[in-house]
């Protein structure tokens, strides 16, 4: 039933030097097969398959997936497996360490519904599930119960929500949403107004019963910017009732709260453990939590999320369903919102519909006084508690980058080329252009050239303001958050640290940094680890910058912290970092910047195509405010606007179809 070329931990070694496998995946199978006194080849082989998937950011390996579409399949071929997958479920079920939900005794590897888990990783998705399922369907301690309080409340919609000429108010329908049910889950693009929008349900909240509300992002620099999107939405919802003439609205305005902390911050970090000070025995105090950017939250954090909420507690979960998945396993916003995708298969493009059950369009009709017939579904699930926000209040009209943003989401090619053909003023391609005059052994690429210019042109900004002695820390640090490079991947002369090393040289050679010492003033740096003793976390970004309460102007780290205060830290004190003049992509999820350069590189490796994704090209794309700069090759930006990310997970599954 399984044939190998060679003895399996040889197979094993030569794939994680080919690079299909880590070392971790290697040594977890081994040891698993030593511990367990397993000598089959069948057996490690699935450890560390298993693994692999695991730290590719799957939750879980697909058994229909091995010999298919597995990344090193023609590697696999080395070691043939002749069973189809009941038969390998079967064989596999076999050995003592794997079992199924029906085993009584706790086995390290479940097989459920056709994938194998880890138990961990099973056990926080089946709860995970759970929960979102309970909270969904719990019934809500709402005062709606009786007709003259739903036409209060409606009264209420009606005022914050004004009729105008879409047919549908989704944001409108998304408070109403929320008001009726123990879980409300918006999402939407940029700018579809989920800030708007949490603003005015939470106005609503407060002005029918007293609540503690919790705002939270799951990095710091989301915090930040929820805090600031927060504290304008209450502003101008105060001048848009003041307009309307409604009086006496401040109050309750006020009791809207502005501060977002991050996840960890909410949870409690314990020092040097991975346990959190809140848990399920230990709840969370508050009654209604706010999570921003849940697309980066992945199911580990999800999981401790939803264990330490009170039982009483509602939950909204904020966030953009096509951003890229989080940096760890699972696409848990992602597998929310599966049911309402519908891909149509040959184009791949996609468009979202909303299921309610007939009860909920009728509650929710009345309450906003448009009529959701047309999305009542016969087995809506958790769609009750989902709201999609489907139009762009930021990019308006014919936006170059909203119009980019749009086509590539909908992996529409020859949208995404009509665009860019377009001469959008915000929109700039640098091509990919070998200038190789000097012969082939000189080869430089002109399009790095000029985006080295441009970045020297941008970066000067700050640079410029630092070295004619501007001294609020505060004031640099923003001038420097205008600009970033964002790359796809991490490595070679295209990627993150590539074009750092371009960046300093050619901010070097005109004379804006001294680069010869490690901390140099302006040098912007990206934390990689998490340090709760400093309160610096991995993504944090920061500026050496001289330090102004001091006489010496020694430098000093100087980070923007959650809460808008800044946070200065010894260079030498700083956990592990690296230069950011680049990021990646992933790395800037939950950020905004005025002008996005994104940098794709010139001929994918394998590997690297697979990182190559709709989901990345739209989520650097949509951090740009007002201007987007690709440098690239028309190809590789098309492959990649087409490849869709595909994380292996059974939560949607547990969710829309159990
Ligand atoms: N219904 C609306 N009519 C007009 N303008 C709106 C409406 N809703 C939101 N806006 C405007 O659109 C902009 C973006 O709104 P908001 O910040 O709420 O969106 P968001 O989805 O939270 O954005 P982000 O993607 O940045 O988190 C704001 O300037 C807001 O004033």
């Amino acid at each position: 039933m399984i044939t190998t070329t060679k003895p399996i931990n040889e197979l094993l070694k030569e794939w994680q030097e080919q690079r299909l496998i880590t070392s971790l995946d290697r040594h977890f199978a081994l040891q698993l097969a030593q511990l367990h006194q397993e000598s089959a080849p069948l057996f490690t082989l699935i450890c560390a398959l298993v693994s692999q998937y695991l730290s590719s950011q799957h939750t879980c390996l697909p058994l229909k997936q091995i010999d298919t579409d597995n990344p090193f399949k023609e590697q696999i071929s080395q070691c043939r497996i002749d069973l189809n997958v009941e038969e390998l479920e079967d064989a596999l079920l076999q050995f003592d360490a794997i079992g199924s939900v029906d085993d009584a005794e706790l086995k390290p590897l479940i097989i459920d519904k056709g994938n194998l888990y880890l138990q961990r990783y099973f056990s926080y998705e089946t709860q995970v599930a759970e929960h979102l399922n309970r909270l969904a369907f719990a019934p809500i301690d709402s005062s709606l119960a009786n007709q003259a309080e739903l036409n209060d409340a409606s009264k209420l919609l009606n005022q914050l929500f004004p009729a105008n000429e879409q047919q549908y108010d989704w944001q409108k329908i998304a408070t109403a949403t929320a008001m009726t049910k123990k879980l409300a889950v918006i999402t939407g693009g940029p700018g579809t107004g989920k800030t708007t929008t949490v603003t005015k349900l939470l106005y609503l909240l407060c002005s029918r019963q007293e609540m503690t509300i919790r705002l939270v992002a799951p990095t710091g620099k989301a915090a930040a910017r929820l805090s600031e999107s927060i504290k304008a939405s209450k502003l101008r919802l105060a001048d848009e009732m003041s307009q309307l003439g409604v009086v006496g609205i401040d109050k309750n305005i006020a009791k809207i709260p502005e501060e977002a902390a991050t996840l960890h911050r909410l949870l409690g970090v314990i020092p040097n453990s991975h346990q959190f000070r809140h848990h399920k025995d230990n709840p969370l105090r508050l009654d209604l939590l706010v999570v921003d950017e849940a697309s980066m939250v992945d199911l580990p954090m999800m999981h401790k999320v939803l264990s330490a909420l009170p039982e009483h507690a509602r939950l909204i979960l904020l966030g953009d369903q096509d951003q890229l998945a989080s940096v760890e396993a699972g696409a848990v916003l992602a597998d929310i919102c599966a049911g309402l995708k519908q891909v149509n298969k040959r184009t791949k493009q996609s468009r979202w519909q909303m299921h309610y059950s007939q009860a909920q369009a009728e509650l929710l009709s009345q309450l906003t006084s448009t009529s959701l017939a047309e999305f009542i579904s016969p087995n809506p699930k958790i769609g009750d508690s989902l709201c999609m926000l489907m139009h762009s209040h930021r990019f308006q009209g014919d936006a170059g980058i909203g119009q980019l943003a749009t086509a590539v989401n909908h992996a529409n090619l020859p949208r995404i080329a009509e665009v860019w053909q377009s001469g959008y003023q915000e929109l700039l391609w640098i091509e990919h252009a070998a200038n190789t005059s000097h012969g082939s052994s000189s080869f430089d690429n002109k399009g790095l050239d000029s985006l080295l210019e441009q970045s020297v042109e941008q970066y000067g900004v700050y640079l410029a303001a630092m070295s004619q002695g501007e001294i609020d820390a505060d004031k640099i640090i923003d001038s420097f958050n205008q600009y970033r490079i964002l790359c796809a991947m991490r490595a070679g002369e295209y990627g993150v640290e590539g074009i750092n090393q371009s960046v300093t040289t050619a901010l070097a050679a005109r004379g804006l940094i001294q680069p010869e010492q490690e901390f140099y003033a302006g040098r912007p740096i990206i934390i990689q680890s998490n340090d709760y003793n400093l309160g610096l976390f991995n993504g944090d970004i920061g500026l050496i910058l001289p330090d102004c309460s001091s006489q010496s102007g020694r430098l000093m780290a100087h980070f923007i912290q959650a809460d808008g205060s800044l946070l200065k830290v010894l260079p030498a004190r700083l956990p592990s970092h690296e230069t950011c003049y680049a990021m990646t992509v992933h790395k800037s999820q939950g950020s905004e910047f005025s002008h996005v350069s994104l940098v794709l590189p010139i001929k994918p490796s394998v590997a690297q195509q697979q990182l190559l994704t709709k989901e990345l090209v739209y989520t650097a794309i949509t951090r740009a405010k007002h201007h987007f700069t690709c440098l690239g090759s028309q190809r590789v930006f098309e492959q990649a606007s087409r490849s869709l990310t595909q994380r292996a997970s059974g939560l949607a599954q547990r969710l829309w179809r159990d």
